[in-house]
């Protein structure tokens, strides 16, 4: 069972360099080229200031102290001073504009995949855990953000200052430069081994962090059902393991970065042994002078921070490919179900449905779940679906509210066939009820009038008065503007169906769907939403999809779904004549209903 657990194979935390995802990323940057521009040459002139250090350091040695004179102390102590100054200051600009068009970019993105994750159909969600989807959003967008925000700006830096390091050191004296690189292929061997490990071991602390959060997500979510079946101590086990899976690659990166990097320094040293051994000789002999084997050493040593820096920038421009690849797999989905070219706007309809032999199967190479479904319903009728589970219910209304499109025949409304109007214009004739009625975070009023923000204040209060949420509001100190909480959950499930009632009701559809609308609540508010139903169901074409037959007597036409096909269509009375299927599931129905209120003595 689930409980969201450690998954090797999970989307992979980095992929190779991929040029074209490279490019797409580098669009998002170019509106913002000139702020960029302009930070580029700040990192520059900043490089150039503190690359120009060991030189004056040079100067103040052989010139100033060696030589005795204080003016040339004075002076250049004063530059070493002012380019420090002039450093800081840029190097704060410098942070301001960069953070700020990451900022800018990641606002870009995140809101780009929001708009579209919304413009997605059904088949999309079907096959992706929420949790991953939101992880794309968060996560993967801030995995961007940061290669945008340090990384790339970081990769020219530090790669210019390499270059200018190697050509101060080759132009200061090129023996002793080649001399002092002696121990690079060492140093490649070191780091080229460790650096994939450290970078293993981060991306595995990272990906259980995932899993704990996901871990923890369900555990909150479902901590009725854990609690109800005493799992507390097998999720226990099961947490435990996935926490010692973070501490052991968390402890293992820290392990081996703190191996890596004083190895890297240790080698160094061993270059810059060479060079003072050297150095000293020539320094003695009078062939260079002390504050030149002083600056030499100073770049030498200034030699490994771009190093470690380079390495670190490619993980993340690794790891950013990961992200990229998760990303554009979202935005490059097209909407299956969406306007085609020359889409109408859809008139507004009296609320004839007819289906014209309709197909449809979810996913390709399956069977059909809808087998040439042949309806015609009149404006106005009471439409029950009834059939046994899996049969197609739900299928048919989906199909209807084109949340998916049909594989075969059409679906006409009005005449007007679904796929030639706009899925706007199509939806905001229609209503639909779900059995768990989803109810947004904000107040009783906002989630009133969701479906039409603009109602008047006394549409808004005859819809509440109609399906009974006006008693519901009074029984909260702020009635109407009682914050229901995320999914409602501040009401009971009656309530949250009654809120979605009178949701439905301000939007005025011509078309209503019902989808189990009155199961899983007692007697008492059932009556209350079977009243409410009546106000709803008035001068509109009504869909019902409902499991207790007792509720859907009076429907002007039953239509009874088995495998994917209307085997039976009539009234009820027509239908209990005929003794077929629908017969037999009332029969069964009404007997377990006798049989249960015998038990209970009702
Ligand atoms: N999103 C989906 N992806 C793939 N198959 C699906 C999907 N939704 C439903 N199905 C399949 O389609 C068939 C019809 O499902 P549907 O939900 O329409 O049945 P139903 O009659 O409404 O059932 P119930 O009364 O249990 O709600 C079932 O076999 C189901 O497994």
């Amino acid at each position: 069972m689930s409980q969201v657990e450690w998954d090797e194979g999970e989307d992979l935390e980095e992929k190779p360099f991929n040029r074209a995802y490279m490019k797409r990323l580098i669009r998002y940057v170019l509106p913002y080229r000139k702020v960029l521009s302009i930070v580029l040459v700040i990192v520059l002139f900043n490089m150039g200031l503190s690359l120009a250090e060991p030189l004056l350091l040079r100067y103040i040695i052989d010139e100033g102290i060696v030589k005795k004179d204080f003016f040339v102390i004075n002076m250049i102590g004063l530059s070493l001073l002012s380019f420090k100054a002039l450093g800081w200051l840029f190097g704060f600009l410098h942070t301001r504009l960069i953070n700020f068009t990451g900022q800018r970019i990641l606002f870009d993105l995140r809101q780009q995949l929001f708009n579209h994750l919304q413009t997605l159909s059904f088949r999309f969600f079907d096959g992706r855990p929420a949790g991953k989807i939101m992880s794309r959003i968060t996560n993967d967008t801030n995995a961007i953000g940061e290669l945008i925000n340090g990384g790339l700006i970081t990769m020219v830096m530090e790669f210019t200052h390499l270059i200018g390091i190697v050509v101060i050191l080759l132009w200061m004296d090129w023996k002793l430069a080649l001399l002092s690189f002696v121990t690079l292929p060492l140093l490649y061997i070191i780091v080229g081994k460790m650096q994939p490990k450290i970078e293993g071991s981060w991306t595995r602390s990272r990906k259980t962090m995932s899993a704990i959060n996901g871990n923890l997500n369900e555990t909150i979510q479902g901590i009725r059902v854990i609690q109800a079946f005493s799992r507390q101590s097998e999720n226990n086990r099961r947490f435990e393991e996935l926490n010692a899976r973070n501490k052991f690659a968390f402890m293992r990166a820290v392990k081996l970065e703190s191996l890596v990097w004083p190895s890297v320094e240790m080698v160094g040293m061993i270059g810059t042994c060479v060079v003072l051994w050297f150095g000293a000789k020539q320094v003695m002999d009078k062939e260079l002078t002390l504050g030149f084997i002083m600056a030499f050493i100073n770049y030498l040593w200034r030699f490994w921070g771009p190093l470690s820096a380079l390495s670190k920038v490619y993980s993340q421009v690794l790891s950013a490919m990961a992200s990229a690849e998760r990303i554009f797999e979202v935005l490059d989905s097209e909407p299956e179900v969406k306007d085609s070219k020359n889409a109408k706007e859809m008139k507004p309809i009296r609320g004839e449905v007819v289906f014209e032999n309709v197909s449809f199967r979810y996913e390709e190479n399956k069977p059909d779940v809808l087998k040439g479904i042949n309806l015609r319903i009149k404006p106005g009728q009471r439409v029950a679906l009834v059939g046994p589970t899996g049969a197609g219910k739900s299928t048919v209304v989906n199909l209807l509210m084109r949340f998916y499109d049909t594989t075969g025949g059409r679906i006409l409304i009005d005449g007007q066939d679904v796929k030639d109007v706009t899925l706007e214009s199509l939806r905001r004739q229609m209503g639909i009820v779900l059995q768990d009625s989803f109810i947004f975070s904000g107040t009783i009023e906002e989630n009133l009038r969701y479906g039409n923000e603009d109602a008047p204040d006394e549409a808004l209060r005859q819809a509440a008065e109609s399906v009974r949420v006006d008693k519901i509001a009074l029984q909260f100190p702020e009635g109407f503007q009682t914050q229901v909480e995320e999914r409602g959950s501040k009401l009971s499930v009656g309530q949250r169906q009654l809120l979605a009632f009178g949701r439905v009701l301000l939007s005025d559809p011509r078309i209503l769907i019902l989808d189990e609308a009155t199961s899983s609540v007692d007697t008492d508010t059932e009556q209350h939403i079977q009243a409410a139903l009546q106000t709803m169901l008035e001068g509109r074409t009504a869909f019902i999809i409902a499991h207790r037959l007792s509720t859907i007597r009076d429907a002007d036409v039953i239509l009874v779904v088995k495998d994917g096909q209307i085997a039976e269509q009539g009234s009820h009375d027509e239908l209990m004549k005929q003794s077929g299927l629908y017969h037999k599931l009332y029969m069964t129905q009404y007997e377990m209903q006798q049989s249960l209120a015998m038990q209970t003595g009702a």
